[in-house]
Formats: C-alpha cells, structure tokens, sequence
C-alpha cells in the first residue's frame, strides 16, 4: 500500500451535516484514523477555526467554502461534497489553491425522481390540502379537481440525470414529457424537447425544475414564468432554492391560479434539524414543504458516502482526480516500488522542465509521467525510481509556478 509524505496516522477528516457513516467506515478502513464527523453544517468564522488543521473535508449542500473559507484553509488537500450540488464551493479558488473538489453526480437521482413522481400524484389528487383538512375534522369526499397522472404533460426544466431518470417514470405511467434545456439532448422514449422556456411553461400541467445553481438558472421562475404557466398548473421545486421567486409562487398559489406546489429547496435553509424553517408558503394546504429532502433516502446515502469517500482516499493515496469538478482529471495507476511526485502549478511555460531539471540534478530517474490542465492549473505526477531527498522536496516547491507539491512514498 501507498504512504503519504503524511503520516496517515496525522491526517485529518472533518466530515460535516450528518454525512452517512459508510463514509467514515470506509476511511478508516483505507488505515486513516483521525475522522471527526458532526451532525450539521458549519458557516464562517466557526468553519473556519475548525480548518486550520483540516487534511481532507467532507460537506453536503449547506456548507459553504468560500473563497474566504478556503483562505483559512492552508492544510485542506481535498475537499469531497457528500452530494450532486457543488454550488455551495467556489470551485475556481479552490483549484487555484491546489484543491480538487469531488461530488457524487449520480447516487441520488433516482430518489429524487421518484418523490416528484410521488409528489405528482398527490398533487394531482388534491392529498396535500385533504390530508390536512381530515386531519382538522373536517371531511370533503369530492371527485372535483382530483384527477389522474396518466394522460397529463410533465415539462420538465433541466434534461440532465434526474431530469432524464424522471422522464423515463414518467412516460411508464402514462404521462407526455416535454423539456427545456439550454442544451440539446437525446428525448428519451416519446419525450420531446421544446427550444423556450416560456413554451414549455404554456403546455405543461405540471412543471418540475432540475437545473443546477448557477448564474443562468438564478430566479429563472419569477413572475412572468410562473404567470406562462398553464391555469390550475403545478410546480415541483427539487433542484435549488434560488431558481424560484418564492414570494411570487405564493402569491400565485394564494389566489388560486395555480392548484399547488411541491418545494424541497428554499432560498434560505436551516443548517441544521434544531433551527427554525421560515417561509411564506408555511401554512398554505395545497403545497408539500419537505426539509430538503430530496436525495434523503437511505439507499442514497449509504451510496454517496462510499462513492465520494472513495475519490478523497484515492486522491489521498494514490493522487487519482479522475471525476473532479474542478481539477485536471488524471487517472493513475498503482505505483509499487516507485515514489510518486504530486505537483499542482500554475499552467505557465517553463515548470516541467524546472521539475525535471531538480530531478536530474539529484540524479533520480523518471519512471513515468502524467499530465493535464484545467483553467489555469496544471497537475503533474511523475514517478521516480529512488525516494527524493529533503533538498530536492524542497527545490520541487520552489520551482516558479507552484501551488502545492506532495511525495507519495
Ligand atoms: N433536492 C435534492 O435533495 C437534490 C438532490 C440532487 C440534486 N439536486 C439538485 O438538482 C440539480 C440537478 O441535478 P442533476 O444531477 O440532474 O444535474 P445535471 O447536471 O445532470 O443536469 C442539469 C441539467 O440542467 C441543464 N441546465 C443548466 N442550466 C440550465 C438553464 N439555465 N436552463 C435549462 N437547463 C439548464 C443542463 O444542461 C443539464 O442538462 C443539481 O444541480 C442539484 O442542485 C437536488
Ligand atoms: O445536491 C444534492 O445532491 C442535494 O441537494 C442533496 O443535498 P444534501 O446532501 O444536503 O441533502
């Protein structure tokens, strides 16, 4: 097995907000034993404090690492979102500090996709305000309003993984799929795209958004779109809380015009289970709320923590990004009997040759070598037949351009 230039006896795990344990079983099992996890997200000055000393970082969708956070960082070789969403980091400075960022882009599509679908259903049955209305004595048995799914069109804003996965539901019982997406993608089965937002908000009886959050898709419903919708339309919010105007929904939902709503993510969220929820939609019977629970399921979990787990041990043993959403993507093989050099630079003419150049002079031999870039940064790994000596580690920071360095022995 590998050996950091780190004892993995000193290397730190911080795993944020409720992070499912496999992750930390696996990490132990790949012989780290330093792993602190905590039920909640940290912000700010308290994230800060706790990274000073922090190796790798575990979060989910609450944590945000901002370019401010990164700074308290100096120790952060990896960062790993338990999750699809990556928009709580800022990707671009963490690359430009030397710090590839990992996600799990798929092992929570399928749980979103089947509590829209569910979600669908209810709606269209009027449950969400019969539920509470029984549930205050009251008892309104009426077919009015109260329809099936089959036959009724889904548009569906964002045709990525959960996008495509809902559409595939979907058609299986009974349903037409229209999509918008800034990008022109394959329909699957009968499902067809339709090239404006507008169009697709017009013909639909029900929309449900899976964009990412991103400049283009902030407050990409406001009142204009909600007001495209069709009368007695229903919107279905899992993807982030800012691609809808919230105040706008309820509005709209409180005069009637559209019949109801299903929203998972909200502009502002508790970072944790003990803080309050505020909204304008509480209260409203014809909406579901649900805490942000979307990817929440057990089968979910269990996979993300393995699977995001995984890239942060690899990266830390073996120097692998393969999968990084911010980072030059090499993927490497084992390295027995060799020394592996990890270097991180600024993609400028003139840094390989300075690392050759230290190597040569230590009269170590070059085994292999692997490169690629990514706005900006290079990442290099070279594979050397003799360890390198203190002088040459420290020669290898030196050399212009660099961000950080790591010698995997
Ligand atoms: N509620 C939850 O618990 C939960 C769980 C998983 C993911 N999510 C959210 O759902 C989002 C989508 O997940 P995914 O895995 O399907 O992502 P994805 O990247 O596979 O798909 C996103 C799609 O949106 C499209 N898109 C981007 N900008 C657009 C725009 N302005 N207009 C129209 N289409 C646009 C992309 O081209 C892509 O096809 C994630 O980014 C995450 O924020 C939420
Ligand atoms: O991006 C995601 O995968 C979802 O928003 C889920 O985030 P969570 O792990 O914080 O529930």
């Amino acid at each position: 097995m590998s050996k950091t230039s780190l004892d993995k006896s000193k290397i730190r795990f911080l795993l944020l907000e409720n992070i499912h344990p496999s992750a930390e079983a696996l990490i132990r099992a790949a012989g780290y034993s330093q792993i602190e996890t905590l039920p909640r997200a940290l912000q700010g000055d308290e994230l800060k404090a706790k990274l000073a000393d922090v190796h790798f970082l575990g979060i989910r969708s609450q944590t945000r690492l901002t370019a401010d956070v990164l700074a308290a960082a100096p120790k952060l070789v990896a960062a790993g979102c338990f999750c699809i969403g990556t928009n709580q980091v800022d990707l671009a400075t963490a690359r430009e500090r030397g710090v590839p960022v990992f996600n799990a882009p798929y092992s929570n599509t399928r749980s979103v996709a089947e509590l829209v679908l569910a979600e669908a259903i209810l709606l269209l049955r009027g449950i969400p305000a019969k539920n509470a209305l029984v549930h205050r004595g009251g008892w309104m048995k009426s077919a009015a309003q109260s329809h099936e799914i089959r036959g009724k069109t889904l548009g569906i804003v964002g045709y990525g993984s959960i996008g495509t996965q809902l559409s595939v539901l979907a058609e299986s019982l009974g349903m037409h799929v229209a999509f918008y997406d800034v990008v022109t993608k394959l329909p699957l089965g009968n499902a067809r795209q339709v090239y404006a937002l507008p169009d697709l908000l017009a013909q639909s009886d029900i929309v449900s958004l899976h964009v990412p959050e991103n400049e283009s898709t902030r407050w990409m419903i406001g009142p204009a779109e909600l007001a495209a919708m069709k009368d007695g339309g229903i919107l279905i919010n899992a993807s982030r809380g800012t691609v809808v105007d919230i105040n706008a929904l309820t509005a709209e939902l409180k005069s009637g015009r559209l019949w109801g709503a299903a929203i998972d993510v909200f502009p502002v969220e508790p970072g944790s289970n003990n803080e309050e929820f505020q909204s304008p939609l509480r209260g409203l019977d014809n909406v579901i709320l649900t805490p942000h629970i979307g990817g929440s399921t057990m089968e979910a979990q269990a996979n993300i923590g393995v699977e995001v787990a995984e890239k942060l041990v690899k990266y830390s043993d073996n120097g692998t990004t393969t999968s990084s959403v911010n980072f030059p993507e090499v993927a490497l093989p084992a390295h027995p009997g060799r020394h592996r050099l990890l270097h991180v630079h600024h993609n400028v003419p003139g840094v390989l040759s300075a690392i050759n150049q230290v190597f040569a002079e230590q009269h170590v031999n070059i085994a292999s070598q692997y490169l690629q870039t990514k706005d900006g940064v290079g990442y290099v790994v070279m594979d050397v037949d003799t360890a390198s000596s203190d002088a040459a580690r420290e020669a290898l920071a030196k050399v212009p351009g660099t961000i950080r360095s790591r010698m995997l022995l």
